[in-house]
């Protein structure tokens, strides 16, 4: 359905890293990545580089680098986002097979809810890659400024959110990093997955067997199964999309609490409760999603993806349609003043001079906002009901 993976990616897992290391501690931080040719060669012959493009504005900061909204030079008047990430950053954190894994995974599948790679080149000490401008931000931003989505909002973003995860899927790749931080909105109001850096391929089989049993990911988000330390497979991605879903649909992870140990416990074996407002088709999704038991879950049967389009709160929703985005969002993101304002963004990056700087790695507002997460009150406490 549209998603394209090359063959090359799906066996070259964790090999895009060359060269030597330099230690990891502060040596020589000269490592080539093996980049692919389509993402590095200029029109005319040559090599792209920094040049190439027009640094407009710093549209945010991640742990390794920033992000910076680029027009290329010459081009017409398409707008990117340039991800700069430093090699040593990355060889210090231990990170480089991450973001080798991040630009592998972009580099192969080309998705219309996936945030794609449209060029990647690197200097010595850095690696850049191009990639789609999404002018609308992150999810997160949105869901805190609304506090939760009307169910028709939820359902279309649920079902484009669905297509991605299928498509990675497809291509054997878990990307198990699902959360509203990871789902960048375009002016439109549609969405794409962003942040591969988690994502691991190589798992066979829709269920737990032959999961991988590396632990990383968000508290509120991750399933039973990581947290029991069990093998797990793809299924973890359904249990994340049910989190998600009901953060969306409720205003908080199912399970949240200020405490992360009594949050685990939780997300263990407290009981799924829905405010009442929640429609059945909701609640049903939710359950079938929140299902600790890995083999009952929605998703985990042979049907895989199938079986959570099929479901009742999808019903209204022809997928062919919204693969096409022939469905309007029901909110479409201010674009403000011109095509290069970054309304949607940090107004404390947005504000920096866009210069290819070195970065120190500091905590954006909206970062700072994820880390005071209880200052969320949740508004229909007292209305759960089961
Ligand atoms: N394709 C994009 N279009 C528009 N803005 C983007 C895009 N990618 C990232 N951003 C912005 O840049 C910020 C930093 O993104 P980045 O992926 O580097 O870091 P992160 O996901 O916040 O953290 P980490 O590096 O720890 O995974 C995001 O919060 C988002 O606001």
């Amino acid at each position: 359905m549209g998603t394209k993976m090359s063959k090359a990616g799906k066996a070259k897992k964790g090999a895009a890293a060359s060269g030597k290391s330099g230690g990891g501690s502060g040596g020589n931080d000269n490592i080539d990545i093996k980049l692919d040719d389509k993402y590095t060669s200029k029109a005319g012959g040559g090599k792209l580089g920094i040049d190439d493009f027009e640094l407009l504005k710093v549209l945010g900061k991640g742990s390794f680098g920033k992000v910076m909204l680029v027009k290329k030079k010459g081009g017409d008047d398409t707008l990117f986002a340039m991800k700069t990430l430093r090699k040593a950053a990355l060889i210090k954190r231990n990170q480089l097979l991450h973001t080798a894994t991040e630009r592998n995974i972009l580099q192969n599948i080309q998705h219309p809810f996936l945030v794609n790679l449209i060029y990647a080149f690197q200097s010595d000490d850095k690696l850049y890659m191009v990639l789609d401008y999404m002018g609308g931000g992150e999810l997160f931003f949105w869901l805190k400024k609304h506090r939760r989505f009307s169910e028709a909002r939820a359902q279309l973003m649920g079902a484009e959110i669905t297509l991605a995860l299928g498509a990675l899927h497809a291509g054997n790749i878990i990307y198990r990093d699902l959360k509203p931080e990871n789902i960048l909105v375009d002016l439109e109001g549609h969405i794409r997955l962003t942040d591969f850096g988690l994502s691991k391929d190589g798992i066979t089989g829709p269920g737990a067997e032959g999961g991988t049993k590396t632990f990383c990911g968000t508290p509120e988000y991750l399933a039973p199964e990581i947290l029991d330390n069990k093998g797990h497979g793809k299924s973890v991605d359904w249990w994340s999309f049910g989190t998600l879903l009901y953060e969306m649909l409720c205003g908080l992870p199912p399970f949240y609490d200020t405490n992360i140990q009594k949050m685990y416990h939780k997300i263990l074996c407290a009981p799924l409760r829905f405010p009442s407002y929640l429609s059945d088709d909701a609640k049903e999704i939710l359950r079938g999603l929140l299902q600790r038991k890995v083999e009952e879950r929605l998703g985990s049967g042979p049907g895989g993806t199938d079986e959570i389009k099929a479901a009742n709160f999808f019903k209204t929703l022809d997928f062919d349609r919204v693969m096409a985005k022939e469905y309007t969002p029901e909110f479409k993101p201010p674009a403000g003043r011109n095509d290069t304002d970054a309304t949607n963004f940090d107004l404390e990056f947005t504000t920096e001079k866009a210069i290819d700087s070195v970065v120190t790695t500091h905590m954006s507002e909206t970062a700072k906002q994820k880390s005071n997460f209880t200052d969320f009150t949740y508004q229909n406490e007292g209305a759960m009901g089961s």
